[in-house]
């Protein structure tokens, strides 16, 4: 009887929250191959990538209609006036989806990625100098003797007898993760050194139930929003971990939160003490401070110290290995880096470059935002319409009627997906041959014929806007740093039949994964061979 009435009553919530669904029927877009699942089992379960909405731009344009689960309309976008507009023209109109805020509060706590409109703001005024470029100048030292542990490859080459190939997505996730460490919270995870711990164990295994997800667990992870019961049951429903993948995000953010607290006990006090706007140090003292426009309670600074770490080393890791794999593929694109670092070095003899000495390298730079375009690893962002709206389009799109719309009107609650990798290789944008590795385009190109978009030339791989990745320059210097260092030591070349795929998860960062093992998670073997003459 119970069971019955229980069904009864979630088959009543649910009609009833559908009868509040926006519609987007005007606009064309590909068939639900089920009520239940929408089209997000063939989005999260495909084989490549985003291949599949590949397919869907090519036959609808840069914005159509598709279906979440239990019939959710959505839509899906990659135009680039439609993305200047929702990133930044509206500010926070368009704020996160209920589904992803939900997500992010499962594993990264109420921090910045949570945070939406005044708590956003506020936390982001009390995080942003320790994001500024004159400050992370400071950390430049610090990744490149980062750098300098991981070039222990050349030892590794030598003991092995295996031959000369080098997974380099197992080693650059733990030198990116000593880095966001050390420079953020001046803690050590000497995860090079192969040492482990209970916080970099939980992350290790973050995503370990979150890829390829299975139908009952992508229906699980959004029904329980679905439902039209007030936000406090959902909310309680919500929080009640359910799934093998809610456990492990919690148990990254507790374990987290608990290092976290560790840390502020032990290096809070001195941190707040010197006038200084390293990371902890701002977080400390916008924990103590009376301004309330800049104060974050205890618990919003241990979820900043988790977001950061999450968001700050995979994200920076894969786009690396992904840039490599490139390289490893066109030998004359390394000797090109190689050659500009060495006139470089004509000028400066000391160990380690300068920021502005990285940044005056052409082609180094162009391959950086040549990785950054064609590998962006936060693949897709997911918004909601805060209010009704009208989004404009740079590419009008043909409407179910056969007419043509240069604007969509949306209604307020109307879910948007932004789709990153899609816009990074629109042929309007970036010319005929904008699926393909062509790092001069950054040379040749003016981007003043391009409409303004994200926080670095032009693609929106950081996000954009109010929202935009906080992180940025961190990112690029560190990539920097890293390919530097690397470039200098040692020469790639692809492994005969190696066959990558991009991992098509929704949550986590997009990283290379090998076509016949996907089970196996990121890997990116590699021939790695120290350079005969290091030209420094
Ligand atoms: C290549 C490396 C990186 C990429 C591609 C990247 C990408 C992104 C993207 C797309 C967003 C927006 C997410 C959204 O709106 O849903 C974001 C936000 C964020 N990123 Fe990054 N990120 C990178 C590196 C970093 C680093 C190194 C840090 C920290 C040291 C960082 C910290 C953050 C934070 C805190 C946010 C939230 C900002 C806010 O909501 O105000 N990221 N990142």
């Amino acid at each position: 009887m119970f069971p019955a009435l229980a069904a009864a009553f979630f088959a009543i919530a649910i009609l009833i929250r559908r009868v509040q669904y926006k519609s987007l029927r005007f606009l064309r877009g590909p068939p639900s191959p089920s009520f239940l699942l929408g089209n997000n089992y063939e989005i999260e379960n495909q084989e490549d990538g985003t291949l599949v909405e590949d397919k869907w731009f090519k036959e609808y344009g840069t914005a159509f209609r598709y279906t979440g689960i239990l019939g959710l309309e959505k839509l899906m976008v990659a135009d680039a006036k439609a993305l200047q507009y929702i990133l930044h023209t509206s500010g926070y109109r368009f704020p996160k989806s209920r589904d992803s805020r939900e997500l992010a509060l499962r594993f990264l706590g109420k921090g910045i990625i949570w945070a939406e409109g005044q708590v956003h703001q506020r936390q982001r005024k009390a995080m942003n100098p320790a994001f500024s470029a004159s400050q992370l100048k400071q950390f430049l030292n610090l990744f490149q003797v980062s750098v300098d542990k991981a070039n222990k490859w050349g030892q590794m080459l030598q003991d092995k007898k295996s031959g000369d190939t080098l997974d380099v997505a197992q080693w650059l996730p733990r030198a990116t993760l000593d880095v966001i460490g050390e420079s953020a919270f001046d803690f050590k995870f000497d995860a090079l050194d192969n040492k482990s711990s209970e916080l970099s164990d939980a992350m290790k295994h973050v995503a370990d139930d979150s890829r390829d997800p299975s139908q009952l667990l992508i229906l699980f992870r959004t029904w329980r929003r679905r439902l039209a019961l007030p936000d406090f049951v959902l909310e309680l429903i919500d929080s009640l971990p359910i799934t093998k993948e809610d456990f492990r995000l919690e148990h990254f953010l507790k374990t987290s939160k608990k290092v976290g607290k560790e840390l502020l006990e032990s290096k809070g006090e001195d941190a707040a003490a010197r006038d200084e706007k390293d990371i902890l140090s701002v977080l400390v003292r916008s924990n103590r401070t009376e301004d309330l426009k800049k104060r974050m309670d205890e618990d919003e600074v241990l979820s900043q110290i988790a977001t950061l770490i999450l968001a700050g080393h995979e994200t920076t890791a894969y786009t690396i290995c992904w840039i490599l794999y490139e390289l490893a593929m066109r030998p004359e694109q390394q000797e090109r880096i190689v050659e500009e670092l060495a006139e470089i070095r004509l000028r400066n003899s000391t160990d380690y470059l300068t920021a502005q000495e990285y940044d005056s390298m052409p082609f180094f730079n162009a391959v950086i935002k040549e990785g950054l375009r064609l590998h962006p690893v936060v693949a897709r962002l997911n918004r909601v319409a805060g209010q009704d709206d009208v989004i404009p389009l740079a590419e009008s799109v043909k409407s179910t009627s056969g007419d043509y719309m240069s604007h969509i009107p949306v209604q307020k609650g109307q879910n948007v997906t932004i789709d990153v990798f899609r816009y990074n290789r629109l042929t309007s944008v970036w010319g005929e041959d904008a699926s393909e590795w062509n790092p001069s385009r950054f040379l040749n190109r003016d981007l003043k014929d391009q409409l303004s978009l994200g926080v670095y030339s032009n693609v929106v791989t950081f996000s954009g806007g109010v929202r935009g990745c906080i992180g940025w320059r961190f990112a690029v210097m560190e990539m920097q740093a890293f390919l530097a260092g690397i470039l200098q030591n040692f020469e790639f070349a692809v492994p005969p039949g190696l066959d990558l795929v991009t991992c098509p998860t929704v949550n986590f960062a997009a990283g290379p994964m090998l076509r016949d093992n996907k089970d196996k998670g990121i890997h990116l073997p590699l021939v790695v061979r120290a350079r005969a003459k290091p030209t420094v």
